[in-house]
This record gives structure tokens, C-alpha cells and sequence, in this order.
């Protein structure tokens, strides 16, 4: 593919036959899409695990994609985790994630792969943006420190795209999902996010019969939560409806104290002990609330409520509880 050899993109349904390749199929986030395509119909679909395939290996990527030829993919490889596993390993967030995806949008590139969606997060924009906020704020100031390194790469993956498509006339898309649960979550107490921090936590507590737990920060940050569910339902969605340069925000529109989470997380697995709050780790940046009216514009929004999202994820987690990735 050379600059000029345009594809004509016409929005609608992809073809369920086709080779669509899911990069980080066994994660949060492609283990949903995955179950997404699949029960939408698709026929040939094809992930590798970082065993069979390291995607920091370029000339093995490079030979990945001539084999296989995929005509979609979803780029959801990376590496990934929460407020102080970022503030601990900058380099790992930077160099992992700028490896991963420069390979894989190269080698996508060169075979001409049709339809390509990169996976940022809503850490790309200023720490201080006017919530809820928009697209249009991408760097309009400084990023929260705790994740710079991440947010520089991710920034770099949407500036890659949007390189694709002038120069090689490729029609591939960038969203920016809010924070996400579910199942296959990495629910390390150190590494992982809050959400499934929180409930293996109070799961714990709950079955220790412990008087209190101890949770990170002031509890004061707000964040906007969504099942991954319904974040593959928006990716498949956006693949099928939408075709433009700038990243698609992809949250539910609502937000919630930590504290206030917490709070619902303990109800659910009835733990009745004490919660307290250790001040001496991050808060991160005091709210992150993603302004989603350009996804609602094509069409989609939001079908899994937290109270709901919650729950599956509880019992989701004590079902896998001797084998979830810690
Ligand atoms: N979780 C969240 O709250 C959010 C996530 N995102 C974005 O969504 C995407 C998916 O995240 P999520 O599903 O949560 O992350 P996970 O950590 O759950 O999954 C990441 C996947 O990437 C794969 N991977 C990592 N490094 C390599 C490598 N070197 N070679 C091949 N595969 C690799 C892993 O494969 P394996 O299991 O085989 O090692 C894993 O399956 C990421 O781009 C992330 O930035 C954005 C916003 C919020
Ligand atoms: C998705 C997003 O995720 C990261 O940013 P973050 O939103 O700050 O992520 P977090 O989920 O780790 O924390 C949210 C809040 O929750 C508090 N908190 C309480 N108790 C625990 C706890 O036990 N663990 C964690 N991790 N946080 C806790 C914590 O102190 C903070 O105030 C980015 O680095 C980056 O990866 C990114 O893009």
C-alpha cells in the first residue's frame, strides 16, 4: 500500500468471513471484544497470546500479519495498569506501549489492513481539563503526572493513525475508553486498577472476617466506570458506523466518588467492617469524566449500569477466584 492507494470506506456491517485479528485477545478488553464477535457472527477470528507472539518483536509481528493478512483489527495489547504501577514503571508504560503499537500499525499498514481500531485512555488528556471533557482538549495542558509516560504513548498511537490516513488514505479510528471492569481483569493488589482492586479487597475482608480494610488516596477522586461489555459493544459498534480522524471519547456519562464505590463494592460482598484511607498513596487527577456526546452522535450509548456491572464482576470474580491474573 502506497500513498494515493485510497480504500473506499463505506460505513456498515464488516464482513463476518473476513480475518480479523484481536491484539491482546485474553485481556479485559480483548477477551470482551472477542465474545463480542463472536456472537455477532464473525467466523475468522484470530488472537496470539504474548507467549506465541511478543508484539515488542518486530520482525515477528511483521510475519504474524503476511501470514494471517488480517482485513480488521482491534489493537488492544498493551501494557496496562493502575495509578502506582504507572507512577513505579514509566519506562515499561513508555517503551512497551510505543514498541507495541508502532509494530503492529506498521505491519497492518503494510499489508493493507482495511478497518483498525487503537485503544487509548481517558489519562491522554490534561489533568485539569473542564469536565466533562471533550475531545477537543487534547493537549490543551499539562497531563496528570502519575501517568504521563502512558499518556505521552497513547498520544502517539492516535497522532499514528491519523498519519495512516493522510498518507496512505487508510480508514482507521482511535477511541478512548473511560476506566473499565470485568471479567479478566488483572486483579493484582499492587498493579491493577481500583475496581477490581477494591473487590478482591472486600472479598477478602468479607471471607476473613476482617475488622477493616485499608483503600488508597482520600477516596474525594471521581471516575467514570464502564463494563467491558459495553465497551466491545462501542468498538464494534464504532468500527461498523464510524470513519474520522479525531478519537471517540467511549464512557457511560456519569461519574462517581471512589469513596462512593467503595462503598458499593463493600454492600455487594457484605463486608460490614471499617474502611480507611491511606493518605500517603496518589489520588491522581481529581476527576475524569469523558464528555460523550460525539458517540452518542453515531448512535450508541451505554446499555450496562454500574450497580449492574458491578454485580456480574463480583460474581464473576468468585467464581475465578483461585485463578484470576494477579
Ligand atoms: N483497563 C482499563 O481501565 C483501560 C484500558 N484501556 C486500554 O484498553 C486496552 C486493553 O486494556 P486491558 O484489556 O485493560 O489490558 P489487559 O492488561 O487486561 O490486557 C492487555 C493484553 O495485552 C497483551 N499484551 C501486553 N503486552 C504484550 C506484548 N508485548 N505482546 C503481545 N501481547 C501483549 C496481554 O497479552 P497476554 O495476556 O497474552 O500477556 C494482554 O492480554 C489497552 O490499550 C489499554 O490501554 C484504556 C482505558 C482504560
Ligand atoms: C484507566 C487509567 O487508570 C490509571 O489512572 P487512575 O484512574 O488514577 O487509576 P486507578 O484505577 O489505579 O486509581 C483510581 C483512584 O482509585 C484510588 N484507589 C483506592 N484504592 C485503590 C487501590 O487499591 N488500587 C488502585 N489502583 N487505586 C486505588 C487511587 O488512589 C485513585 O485515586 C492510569 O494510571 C491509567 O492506567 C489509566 O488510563
Amino acid at each position: 500500500m502506497t500513498a494515493g492507494d485510497r480504500l473506499r470506506y463505506t460505513p456498515g456491517q464488516l464482513d463476518r468471513n473476513a480475518p480479523f485479528y484481536v491484539a491482546g485477545h485474553q485481556g479485559l478488553v480483548g477477551s470482551a471484544i472477542w465474545r463480542k464477535l463472536e456472537a455477532s457472527g464473525f467466523r475468522s477470528v484470530v488472537g496470539r497470546t504474548s507467549r506465541e507472539l511478543d508484539l515488542k518483536d518486530r520482525g515477528r509481528v511483521f510475519d504474524f500479519f503476511h501470514e494471517v493478512r488480517p482485513r480488521y483489527v482491534v489493537l488492544a495489547a498493551a501494557k496496562v495498569g493502575g495509578i502506582l504501577a504507572n507512577t513505579t514503571y514509566p519506562v515499561d508504560f513508555l517503551s512497551d506501549n510505543m514498541q507495541i503499537q508502532v509494530n503492529v500499525m506498521d505491519a497492518a499498514r503494510k499489508v493493507g489492513v482495511e478497518r483498525l481500531l487503537f485503544l487509548g485512555s481517558s489519562c491522554i488528556y490534561p489533568k485539569f481539563a473542564e469536565q466533562p471533557i471533550r475531545e477537543d482538549s487534547l493537549l490543551t495542558g499539562h497531563l496528570e503526572p502519575t501517568n504521563d509516560a502512558y499518556a505521552i504513548a497513547k498520544i502517539a498511537g492516535i497522532l499514528h493513525v491519523q498519519a495512516v490516513r493522510r498518507q496512505y488514505g487508510l480508514p482507521w479510528i482511535s477511541a478512548m475508553p473511560t476506566n473499565l471492569y470485568g471479567p479478566n481483569d488483572n486483579f493484582s493488589p499492587q498493579g491493577s486498577h481500583v475496581l477490581p482492586a477494591l473487590i478482591r479487597r472486600y472479598d477478602d475482608a468479607a471471607r476473613a472476617g476482617k475488622s477493616t480494610v485499608s483503600n488508597w488516596g482520600t477516596g474525594r477522586p471521581r471516575r467514570e466506570f464502564m463494563h467491558s461489555d459495553d465497551m466491545a459493544d462501542a468498538c464494534l459498534h464504532l468500527l461498523e458506523h464510524y470513519d474520522g480522524a479525531a478519537q471517540v471519547n467511549v464512557g457511560t456519562g456519569s461519574d462517581i466518588t471512589i469513596r462512593e464505590v467503595a462503598h458499593a463494592i463493600s454492600a455487594i460482598v457484605g463486608y460490614d467492617g471499617r474502611t480507611e484511607w491511606d493518605v500517603t498513596k496518589p489520588d491522581g487527577t481529581p476527576q475524569k469524566l469523558l464528555d460523550v456526546s460525539k458517540l452518542a452522535e453515531t448512535g450508541w450509548t451505554s446499555g450496562i449500569s454500574l450497580e449492574e456491572g458491578l454485580e456480574r464482576t463480583v460474581a464473576w470474580y468468585r467464581h475465578h477466584v483461585t485463578t484470576v491474573r494477579t
